[in-house]
């Protein structure tokens, strides 16, 4: 892969407007009810298996939460879940009937007898709530997507009371539905089939969130738009082989953008600026110039390690000069701190860590920190992220003010998936982060509605530059450039640096960084024979 193209696309390309609905599977990925089912099983079998020992002088062998409860109970139906464990023990009791009471000695009195302990635990405990789960349930209802819950246990609806969860969902199936309609269980699509029916939904137009390998297939059966897999334990390339097509460790790792994205274009179908000659000069049509510049790929090439981005005397002459004719500013995924020493131009506005820091010189009067209230949780993520990364050759983690970035440029393609799982893994220890992605970088940005395009609007009103006669300027490389493009497609000029494999909000390309410099000088030789100042 080459510098300038991008495995992923920011955010994973999520789009809410491609979303009608979601359908989330309940133990694993709303709840953590998979420890109160594995402690009712354990409380069962043991007090059974004791007992049972007492009786026949066999060795008492517990039940084994890690061995057992996964291979013989886990998501099956309950009195499969005691058949199937009675048999790896060797033991044959009548299946009995549903309505056995929870003492009689057979498979379904057994299966009733967890089902009390369980229900007891629910009373008494409550059940414990995946936060980032629900808080991405709101921000989807909040838009307009609607919401199901599927699940395979007859006791979804008390969990969900358990947990104050109902009204989170439009719709709810359970498995006392799946009996009633007679509807085959994971992996079968019936039930996520059903509940998008009920939701008036399309699949093509939903998605499933699912943890479990059986539900991850269903989804990917039933034709769905998309199918999250939340990896709790390990399973990810087993759930990436059955059909997720992405998987976060938690769901506080899932972004959906929620703005209506600008036009894009293919960047092939985008001129370059510099091919056409007096553009500038008609683009500008009389009025002044604000000029947004970014750093790494924009105003120096991309190179091996962040500290290695020196700047060219040629490039800082030429943002120099443009910054006696026009406001120009800085706006950068690097730490603020840095990126100024980096250009050393004190007379520029200066954003880092993607925006969310914001300062200029003292006469501009630009001061903004919209990361202020995340950055205990980012200094705590980037030195967890220090210690588990630690032991990967080549991976470097760069603490910021407002962000943090994961590179993996030195890494050994093979470790890079190992890198990606430790940074989920920190990601799901903290609600206020997301993870984003750049050239060979993850990121893990404050969950807030801010970016480099919100930062552009925000220094142009603070500047009183937000104005009809100003046409603002925005020239950057990589996927987080897109916003700041984005805002400026009806107002501005977005210049996409490289030729990145992706659609563009851009209006014009240049080449490579050294195009850059040549531009900054073609604008500055126009605002100078148009007398700015
Ligand atoms: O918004 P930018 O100014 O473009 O910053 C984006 C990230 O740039 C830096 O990383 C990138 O450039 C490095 C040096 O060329 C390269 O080694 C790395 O692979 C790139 O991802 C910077 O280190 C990050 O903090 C910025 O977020």
């Amino acid at each position: 892969m080459s510098d300038t193209e991008c495995s992923y696309c920011d955010d994973a390309g999520l789009r809410i407007q491609d979303f009608d609905a979601a359908v989330f599977d309940l133990d694993g990925v709303v709840t953590r009810t998979a420890r109160v089912h594995a402690a009712s099983w354990k409380r069962l079998f043991d007090e059974y298996l004791g007992r049972r020992a007492d009786e026949t002088g066999e060795p008492f062998q517990p039940f084994d939460i890690d061995k057992d409860y996964r291979r013989y109970v886990d998501g099956k139906p309950r009195y499969d879940g005691v058949a199937s464990f009675l048999e790896s023990r060797g033991i044959a009791l009548p299946r009995g009937d549903p309505s056995d009471p929870p003492d009689q000695e057979t498979v379904c009195g057994l299966g009733n007898r967890k089902n009390r302990y369980f229900r007891d635990s629910l009373k008494q405990d409550g059940v414990e709530v995946f936060e980032s789960t629900v808080a991405l349930i709101r921000r989807l209802r909040d838009r307009g997507v609607k919401t199901a819950l599927v699940s395979s246990s007859r006791n979804a609806r008390a969990v969900l009371d358990a947990g104050g969860l109902a009204d989170l969902f439009d719709v709810c199936i359970d498995g006392n539905d799946a009996a009633r309609l007679g509807l085959k269980g994971k992996p079968r699509p019936d039930l996520f089939l059903v509940a998008a029916e009920r939701l008036g939904a399309e699949p093509d137009r939903a998605m499933v969130i699912e943890d479990a390998i059986s539900g991850v297939q269903a989804g990917r059966a039933g034709g769905f738009a998309l199918v999250v897999g939340v990896d709790r334990s390990s399973q990810a390339a087993e759930l990436r082989r059955s059909g997720a097509d992405l998987v976060v460790s938690d769901l506080a790792g899932l972004h959906i953008r929620t703005r209506p994205t600008a036009p894009c274009q293919s960047v092939h179908a985008v001129p370059r600026i510099l091919d056409r000659p007096g553009e500038i000069g008609r683009l500008l049509d009389g009025k002044r110039a604000a000029v947004f510049l970014d750093y790494d790929g924009t105003l120096t090439p991309i190179v091996a390690r962040p500290d290695e981005a020196i700047l060219s005397e040629g490039t800082r002459a030429a943002v120099k000069a443009l910054a006696r004719r026009c406001m120009v500013g800085i706006i950068s995924g690097r730490d603020r701190a840095d990126v100024e020493r980096l250009v050393g131009l004190n007379e520029l506005v200066y954003a880092g860590s993607h925006g969310f820091d914001i300062s200029g010189p003292r006469g501009l009067k630009v001061q903004h920190e919209e990361g202020a209230g995340f950055a205990a949780a980012v200094r705590e993520a980037a030195e967890r992220l220090g210690k588990v990364l630690a032991g990967v050759e080549g991976a470097l983690v760069e603490p910021k003010r407002f962000a943090i970035a994961v590179h993996y440029r030195q890494v050994a393609e093979d470790e890079v998936p190992t890198v990606e799982d430790a940074v989920d893994r920190v990601l799901a220890e903290f609600a206020d982060l997301r993870k984003t992605f750049g050239k060979k970088v993850f990121e893990l940005r404050p969950r807030f509605d801010w970016d480099k395009g919100k930062a552009v609007l925000w220094v142009l009103e603070a500047l009183e530059l937000d104005e009809a006669d100003v046409v603002p300027f925005y020239v950057g490389d990589d996927t987080t450039d897109e916003d700041a493009f984005a805002v400026l497609t009806q107002r501005g000029v977005g210049i996409l640096v490289g030729c990145p494999a992706r659609e563009t909000a851009a209006r014009y390309v240049l080449d490579r960084p050294a195009d850059v410099q040549r531009f900054l000088e073609d604008l500055t030789t126009v605002l100078k024979e148009r007398g700015h100042v």
